[in-house]
């Protein structure tokens, strides 16, 4: 069964579990069209980078619905670049608008009730797809895990940010269903606050021990000897192995390196962008101020005050001791194991 992002036969929809309100409320979004689509991914009904590309993939699919009519051709282009530009770091987004498209221009003269019908099934077809890959990572993360290790993850890269089990919490369910007692720190990740509401919600429901820490004593646990493996997941890892992911990642990173600490990023090789040579060239999102000066309906900074709300920072490749993939897990130099990847993915590909 899909549990967080569903497409409905019945009502010709997408139904999202709207993570706004975890874990005090289980409401269901409905995206009906592009500007719903929108709407959940920037409001963050659904976020995460593999939940973004498998719920634009499914986005695609309502776009060309929405289209229809004399000059549907050139509305669906508009309307997918719309899609395609709703948040701009997490480089899924426009993974699964491209995959879409490519597999649509490999067989013109699709129809446009032929189109969306071929749509359909290939958003389905991603969305399964995701879920194949999560448990890949989840088997070769378990590796890199040891009995007894108390993992630390920060923003929520679970079940929730993916089509299912996730690629940092991937990892770690891994380790679990290999039979290793794992125990989690999620830093609650302000100021969405993943870690606290998403992570600790999900691992809670599945009976994986987790505590929840404010992000300012990283330092403080590390030091202690709490923390022995870092596992966080990534919105964009650029050729050279920089990787982007929720804002504090590299803070936590840099501090992994001084206390000695291996720091894994787990991610699908849909999260790795090719094009961009290193982090200096992944976009950042920067954010309504709003979710800095409030915690809810209640205001914390005074009037008139202003803010920063970068979503994302960039840790270096140098900081990362290996990115868990589908394909096993990469290690340094990562311009190699990347190129790597992808030849042997593409050549295996070809062979079939
Ligand atoms: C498997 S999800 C990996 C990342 O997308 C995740 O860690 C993250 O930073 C999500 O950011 P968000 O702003 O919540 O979409």
């Amino acid at each position: 069964m899909d549990w967080h992002i569903r497409f409905s036969d019945e009502k010709g929809c997408l139904l999202l579990l709207d993570q706004r309100f975890l874990p005090n409320r289980e409401d269901w979004f409905e995206c009906t069209d592009t500007a719903s689509t929108i709407y959940a991914l920037q409001t963050m009904v659904v976020r995460g980078a593999p939940a973004i590309g498998v719920t634009a993939a499914y986005g695609c699919w309502l776009a060309a619905r929405e289209a229809a009519g004399e000059g549907w051709e050139k509305r669906l282009e508009t309307l997918l670049t719309d899609l395609e530009n709703a948040r701009p770091t997490a480089v899924n987004l426009r993974w699964a608008v491209r995959r879409m498209r490519a597999a649509r221009d490999a067989r013109p003269g699709l129809d446009h009730e032929a189109l969306c019908a071929f749509w359909l099934e290939l958003a389905k077809e991603i969305h399964e797809e995701d879920k194949r890959l999560c448990r890949l990572i989840g088997t070769h993360g378990a590796t890199v895990i040891d009995d007894g290790d108390t993992v630390m993850t920060h923003c929520n890269a679970g079940a929730l940010a993916t089509a299912d089990y996730g690629t940092a919490l991937g990892v770690i369910r891994g380790a679990v269903d290999a039979g290793k007692r794992v125990e989690v720190i999620a830093n609650e990740t302000r100021p969405f606050l993943q870690g606290a509401r998403l992570t600790a919600y999900e691992l809670h429901k599945d009976g994986i021990p987790v505590k929840v820490a404010c992000d300012n004593a990283c330092s403080l646990l590390m030091k202690r000897g709490m923390v022995d493996k870092v596992v966080v997941g990534a919105d964009r890892i650029a050729a050279n192995g920089d990787a982007a992911n929720k804002i504090g990642t590299s803070g936590v990173a840099i501090l992994a390196r001084h206390y000695g600490i291996p720091f894994y990023v787990a991610a699908p090789l849909s999260t790795i962008d090719r094009e961009t040579p290193d982090g200096d060239a992944i976009p950042i999102e920067d954010r309504t101020p709003r979710e800095v000066t409030h915690v809810g309906d209640h205001q914390i900074t005074p009037d008139g005050v202003g803010v920063f709300n970068f979503a994302f920072d960039v840790t270096p490749a140098e900081f990362i001791t290996g990115i868990v993939t589908e394909r096993g897990v990469l290690l340094p130099p990562y311009s190699e194991s990347i190129a790597r990847a992808f030849a042997e993915r593409e050549a295996e590909e070809s062979a079939r």
